[in-house]
Protein backbone atom coordinates (compact mmCIF):
# COMPACT_ATOMS: atom_id res chain seq x y z
CA UNK A 1 0.00 0.00 0.00
CA UNK A 2 1.07 3.66 -0.29
CA UNK A 3 0.72 5.26 2.86
CA UNK A 4 0.88 9.45 3.35
CA UNK A 5 2.10 10.07 6.64
CA UNK A 6 0.77 12.75 8.37
CA UNK A 7 3.14 13.95 11.05
CA UNK A 8 6.17 12.59 11.47
CA UNK A 9 6.82 12.76 15.38
CA UNK A 10 7.24 9.82 17.64
CA UNK A 11 4.12 8.02 16.21
CA UNK A 12 4.54 8.83 12.31
CA UNK A 13 8.43 7.64 12.75
CA UNK A 14 7.29 4.67 14.54
CA UNK A 15 4.42 3.74 11.98
CA UNK A 16 7.28 4.28 8.64
CA UNK A 17 9.40 2.25 10.68
CA UNK A 18 7.03 -0.98 11.27
CA UNK A 19 5.57 0.45 7.76
CA UNK A 20 8.87 -0.47 5.41
CA UNK A 21 8.92 -4.05 7.97
CA UNK A 22 4.98 -4.82 6.34
CA UNK A 23 6.35 -3.86 2.59
CA UNK A 24 4.18 -0.83 2.78
CA UNK A 25 5.13 2.63 0.70
CA UNK A 26 5.65 5.59 2.15
CA UNK A 27 3.64 7.78 -0.75
CA UNK A 28 4.52 10.90 1.10
CA UNK A 29 5.24 12.56 4.88
CA UNK A 30 3.31 16.01 5.69
CA UNK A 31 4.80 17.79 8.72
CA UNK A 32 4.14 20.95 9.92
CA UNK A 33 7.94 21.18 11.00
CA UNK A 34 10.29 18.41 9.37
CA UNK A 35 12.72 20.86 8.00
CA UNK A 36 14.64 17.80 6.59
CA UNK A 37 11.67 16.60 4.56
CA UNK A 38 10.45 17.51 1.01
CA UNK A 39 7.89 19.88 1.55
CA UNK A 40 4.36 18.64 0.94
CA UNK A 41 0.90 19.59 1.22
CA UNK A 42 -2.24 17.48 1.49
CA UNK A 43 -4.00 18.82 -1.48
CA UNK A 44 -0.65 17.04 -3.30
CA UNK A 45 -1.92 13.89 -3.17
CA UNK A 46 -5.33 11.85 -4.42
CA UNK A 47 -6.52 8.41 -4.41
CA UNK A 48 -3.78 7.91 -7.54
CA UNK A 49 -0.89 8.56 -5.69
CA UNK A 50 -1.63 7.62 -2.28
CA UNK A 51 -4.19 4.70 -0.55
CA UNK A 52 -4.52 5.80 2.84
CA UNK A 53 -3.66 8.31 4.70
CA UNK A 54 -2.10 7.79 8.75
CA UNK A 55 -2.80 11.39 11.03
CA UNK A 56 -1.11 11.36 14.22
CA UNK A 57 0.04 14.98 14.92
CA UNK A 58 -1.78 17.79 17.52
CA UNK A 59 -5.08 17.92 19.30
CA UNK A 60 -4.91 21.05 16.95
CA UNK A 61 -4.52 20.07 13.71
CA UNK A 62 -6.00 17.13 13.52
CA UNK A 63 -9.25 18.02 12.84
CA UNK A 64 -8.37 20.04 9.94
CA UNK A 65 -5.98 17.46 8.58
CA UNK A 66 -8.80 15.02 8.50
CA UNK A 67 -11.06 17.26 6.77
CA UNK A 68 -8.37 17.72 3.93
CA UNK A 69 -8.32 14.11 3.34
CA UNK A 70 -11.34 13.34 3.27
CA UNK A 71 -11.94 16.25 0.39
CA UNK A 72 -9.17 14.61 -1.33
CA UNK A 73 -10.67 11.68 -1.58
CA UNK A 74 -8.10 10.22 0.84
CA UNK A 75 -9.05 7.04 3.45
CA UNK A 76 -7.69 8.06 6.86
CA UNK A 77 -6.90 6.65 9.81
CA UNK A 78 -6.58 9.25 12.95
CA UNK A 79 -4.85 8.42 15.66
CA UNK A 80 -4.59 12.22 17.01
CA UNK A 81 -6.10 12.97 20.24
CA UNK A 82 -7.70 15.80 22.09
CA UNK A 83 -10.26 16.62 18.80
CA UNK A 84 -13.21 14.84 20.12
CA UNK A 85 -15.51 18.39 19.93
CA UNK A 86 -14.68 18.27 16.11
CA UNK A 87 -15.89 14.31 16.21
CA UNK A 88 -19.39 14.73 14.94
CA UNK A 89 -18.67 17.13 12.08
CA UNK A 90 -16.65 14.78 10.74
CA UNK A 91 -18.97 12.19 11.04
CA UNK A 92 -21.32 14.45 8.87
CA UNK A 93 -18.28 15.36 6.54
CA UNK A 94 -17.17 11.75 6.16
CA UNK A 95 -21.17 10.49 5.64
CA UNK A 96 -21.75 14.03 2.64
CA UNK A 97 -18.58 13.10 0.94
CA UNK A 98 -19.40 9.25 1.30
CA UNK A 99 -15.63 9.27 2.59
CA UNK A 100 -13.88 6.62 4.93
CA UNK A 101 -12.53 7.63 8.74
CA UNK A 102 -11.26 5.72 10.96
CA UNK A 103 -10.01 6.84 14.50
CA UNK A 104 -8.61 5.34 18.17
CA UNK A 105 -8.11 7.20 20.86
CA UNK A 106 -5.63 3.89 21.26
CA UNK A 107 -4.37 1.56 18.47
CA UNK A 108 -2.91 -0.69 20.64
CA UNK A 109 -4.86 -4.32 20.47
CA UNK A 110 -4.21 -4.88 24.77
CA UNK A 111 -5.43 -1.73 25.17
CA UNK A 112 -8.90 -2.34 22.80
CA UNK A 113 -8.87 -5.61 24.97
CA UNK A 114 -8.77 -3.43 27.87
CA UNK A 115 -11.79 -1.40 26.91
CA UNK A 116 -13.73 -4.69 26.44
CA UNK A 117 -12.81 -5.82 29.62
CA UNK A 118 -13.31 -2.34 31.55
CA UNK A 119 -17.14 -2.30 30.59
CA UNK A 120 -17.65 -5.45 31.71
CA UNK A 121 -16.43 -5.18 34.69
CA UNK A 122 -17.94 -2.03 35.04
CA UNK A 123 -21.31 -3.69 35.08
CA UNK A 124 -20.23 -6.74 37.65
CA UNK A 125 -18.46 -3.82 39.78
CA UNK A 126 -21.72 -2.23 40.10
CA UNK A 127 -24.68 -4.73 40.56
CA UNK A 128 -21.87 -6.35 43.49
CA UNK A 129 -22.27 -2.77 44.95
CA UNK A 130 -20.20 -1.00 47.49
CA UNK A 131 -17.17 -0.05 45.82
CA UNK A 132 -15.88 3.41 44.28
CA UNK A 133 -14.06 3.67 40.93
CA UNK A 134 -11.20 6.12 39.54
CA UNK A 135 -8.75 6.27 36.25
CA UNK A 136 -6.03 7.25 36.74
CA UNK A 137 -3.27 8.06 33.30
CA UNK A 138 0.26 8.18 33.26
CA UNK A 139 2.26 9.75 30.24
CA UNK A 140 5.67 11.30 28.72
CA UNK A 141 5.82 15.28 29.97
CA UNK A 142 5.71 15.96 25.88
CA UNK A 143 1.54 14.68 26.09
CA UNK A 144 -0.12 17.86 25.18
CA UNK A 145 -3.39 17.11 26.16
CA UNK A 146 -4.88 15.83 29.62
CA UNK A 147 -6.48 13.45 29.97
CA UNK A 148 -5.51 11.08 27.75
CA UNK A 149 -7.94 10.26 24.85
CA UNK A 150 -7.38 6.05 26.33
CA UNK A 151 -8.71 7.83 30.01
CA UNK A 152 -11.58 9.60 28.37
CA UNK A 153 -12.60 6.51 26.25
CA UNK A 154 -12.25 4.18 29.83
CA UNK A 155 -14.39 7.12 31.54
CA UNK A 156 -17.03 6.56 28.63
CA UNK A 157 -17.06 2.25 29.18
CA UNK A 158 -17.11 3.35 32.83
CA UNK A 159 -20.19 5.25 33.02
CA UNK A 160 -22.24 3.66 30.02
CA UNK A 161 -22.38 0.47 33.05
CA UNK A 162 -21.76 2.15 36.23
CA UNK A 163 -24.35 4.77 36.08
CA UNK A 164 -24.00 6.18 39.58
CA UNK A 165 -21.36 7.85 37.84
CA UNK A 166 -22.67 10.43 35.46
CA UNK A 167 -19.50 12.91 34.60
CA UNK A 168 -15.99 12.73 34.82
CA UNK A 169 -13.65 15.02 36.19
CA UNK A 170 -9.47 15.68 35.58
CA UNK A 171 -8.46 15.33 39.76
CA UNK A 172 -10.71 14.18 42.59
CA UNK A 173 -13.71 13.79 42.10
CA UNK A 174 -15.88 16.33 44.45
CA UNK A 175 -19.41 14.50 44.60
CA UNK A 176 -20.10 10.62 44.43
CA UNK A 177 -21.70 10.67 40.91
CA UNK A 178 -17.83 11.92 39.61
CA UNK A 179 -15.14 9.44 38.06
CA UNK A 180 -12.27 11.19 39.02
CA UNK A 181 -9.30 10.79 36.45
CA UNK A 182 -5.93 11.65 37.88
CA UNK A 183 -3.36 12.40 35.59
CA UNK A 184 0.47 11.95 35.33
CA UNK A 185 2.92 13.01 33.28
CA UNK A 186 6.87 11.67 34.11
CA UNK A 187 9.39 10.80 32.28
CA UNK A 188 9.38 9.15 28.88
CA UNK A 189 6.10 6.78 29.84
CA UNK A 190 4.61 5.55 27.17
CA UNK A 191 1.19 5.37 28.41
CA UNK A 192 0.03 3.44 31.09
CA UNK A 193 -4.25 3.23 32.17
CA UNK A 194 -5.15 2.08 35.38
CA UNK A 195 -9.17 1.47 36.79
CA UNK A 196 -9.17 0.92 40.08
CA UNK A 197 -12.57 -0.19 42.01
CA UNK A 198 -11.98 0.54 45.95
CA UNK A 199 -14.15 -0.86 48.85
CA UNK A 200 -14.40 -0.92 52.58
CA UNK A 201 -12.82 -4.46 52.66
CA UNK A 202 -10.68 -4.32 49.34
CA UNK A 203 -8.97 -3.36 45.89
CA UNK A 204 -9.43 -4.60 42.48
CA UNK A 205 -7.57 -2.93 39.14
CA UNK A 206 -7.68 -3.53 35.67
CA UNK A 207 -4.27 -2.09 33.85
CA UNK A 208 -2.54 -1.34 30.82
CA UNK A 209 1.02 -0.76 30.20
CA UNK A 210 2.71 -0.13 27.06
CA UNK A 211 6.21 -0.49 26.83
CA UNK A 212 6.88 0.83 23.37
CA UNK A 213 4.93 2.84 20.70
CA UNK A 214 5.16 -0.03 18.35
CA UNK A 215 1.87 -1.51 19.63
CA UNK A 216 0.01 1.62 18.89
CA UNK A 217 1.94 1.41 15.18
CA UNK A 218 0.79 -1.69 14.68
CA UNK A 219 -2.86 -1.18 15.06
CA UNK A 220 -2.99 2.30 13.34
CA UNK A 221 -1.14 0.21 10.26
CA UNK A 222 -3.77 -2.63 10.50
CA UNK A 223 -6.65 -0.14 10.56
CA UNK A 224 -4.87 1.47 7.18
CA UNK A 225 -4.43 -2.01 5.24
CA UNK A 226 -8.28 -2.38 6.39
CA UNK A 227 -10.09 0.41 5.58
CA UNK A 228 -9.63 1.54 1.92
CA UNK A 229 -12.84 0.49 0.20
CA UNK A 230 -14.88 0.55 3.08
CA UNK A 231 -17.29 3.85 3.31
CA UNK A 232 -18.37 5.15 7.02
CA UNK A 233 -16.61 5.98 10.25
CA UNK A 234 -14.93 3.09 11.91
CA UNK A 235 -13.18 2.29 15.25
CA UNK A 236 -11.59 -0.61 16.67
CA UNK A 237 -14.96 -2.24 17.75
CA UNK A 238 -15.36 -3.00 14.08
CA UNK A 239 -11.69 -4.07 12.73
CA UNK A 240 -11.06 -6.18 15.72
CA UNK A 241 -14.62 -7.44 15.95
CA UNK A 242 -14.90 -6.67 19.88
N1 LIG B 1 -4.41 6.78 19.14
C1 LIG B 1 -3.24 6.27 19.56
O1 LIG B 1 -3.05 5.04 19.64
C2 LIG B 1 -2.14 7.21 19.91
C3 LIG B 1 -2.35 8.55 19.81
N2 LIG B 1 -1.33 9.43 20.03
C4 LIG B 1 -1.65 10.81 19.75
O2 LIG B 1 -1.06 11.15 18.50
C5 LIG B 1 -0.67 12.51 18.48
C6 LIG B 1 0.79 12.63 18.08
O3 LIG B 1 1.57 11.97 19.03
P1 LIG B 1 3.18 11.92 18.90
O4 LIG B 1 3.58 11.36 17.60
O5 LIG B 1 3.64 11.28 20.16
O6 LIG B 1 3.50 13.48 18.93
P2 LIG B 1 4.83 14.22 18.45
O7 LIG B 1 4.78 15.59 19.03
O8 LIG B 1 6.02 13.37 18.68
O9 LIG B 1 4.62 14.32 16.86
C7 LIG B 1 3.64 15.12 16.27
C8 LIG B 1 4.17 15.58 14.91
O10 LIG B 1 3.11 16.25 14.23
C9 LIG B 1 3.65 17.40 13.61
N3 LIG B 1 2.57 18.37 13.43
C10 LIG B 1 2.01 19.20 14.33
N4 LIG B 1 1.04 19.92 13.76
C11 LIG B 1 0.98 19.53 12.46
C12 LIG B 1 0.18 19.89 11.36
N5 LIG B 1 -0.74 20.86 11.45
N6 LIG B 1 0.38 19.26 10.18
C13 LIG B 1 1.33 18.32 10.06
N7 LIG B 1 2.13 17.93 11.08
C14 LIG B 1 1.96 18.53 12.24
C15 LIG B 1 4.75 17.89 14.54
O11 LIG B 1 5.69 18.69 13.84
C16 LIG B 1 5.35 16.56 15.01
O12 LIG B 1 6.39 16.13 14.16
C17 LIG B 1 -1.04 13.05 19.87
O13 LIG B 1 -2.32 13.64 19.80
C18 LIG B 1 -1.09 11.80 20.73
O14 LIG B 1 -1.94 11.95 21.84
C19 LIG B 1 -0.09 9.01 20.36
C20 LIG B 1 0.17 7.69 20.53
C21 LIG B 1 -0.84 6.66 20.31
O1 LIG C 1 0.25 11.04 23.57
C1 LIG C 1 0.55 9.83 23.71
O2 LIG C 1 1.72 9.46 23.82
C2 LIG C 1 -0.53 8.85 23.74
N1 LIG C 1 -1.73 9.27 23.48
C3 LIG C 1 -2.90 8.48 23.40
C4 LIG C 1 -3.92 8.96 24.42
O3 LIG C 1 -4.08 10.18 24.59
O4 LIG C 1 -4.59 8.13 25.02
C5 LIG C 1 -2.64 7.00 23.41
C6 LIG C 1 -1.44 6.57 24.21
O5 LIG C 1 -1.79 6.47 25.56
C7 LIG C 1 -0.22 7.43 24.00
Amino acid sequence: MKILLIGYGKMGQAIAALAAERGHEIAGIVDRSASQLAPADITDFTPATADVAIEFTHPDSAFANVTACLRQGLPVVCGSTGWLHHFEEAQTLTQELQGSLFYASNYSVGVNLFFHFNEYLAAKMHLFGGYDVAVREIHHTQKIDQPSGTALTTAEGIMRHFPTKTRWRNGPAETAAELAIFSERTGDMVGTHVVTYSSAVDTLELKHEAHSREGFALGALLAAEWLPGRVGVFGMKELLDL
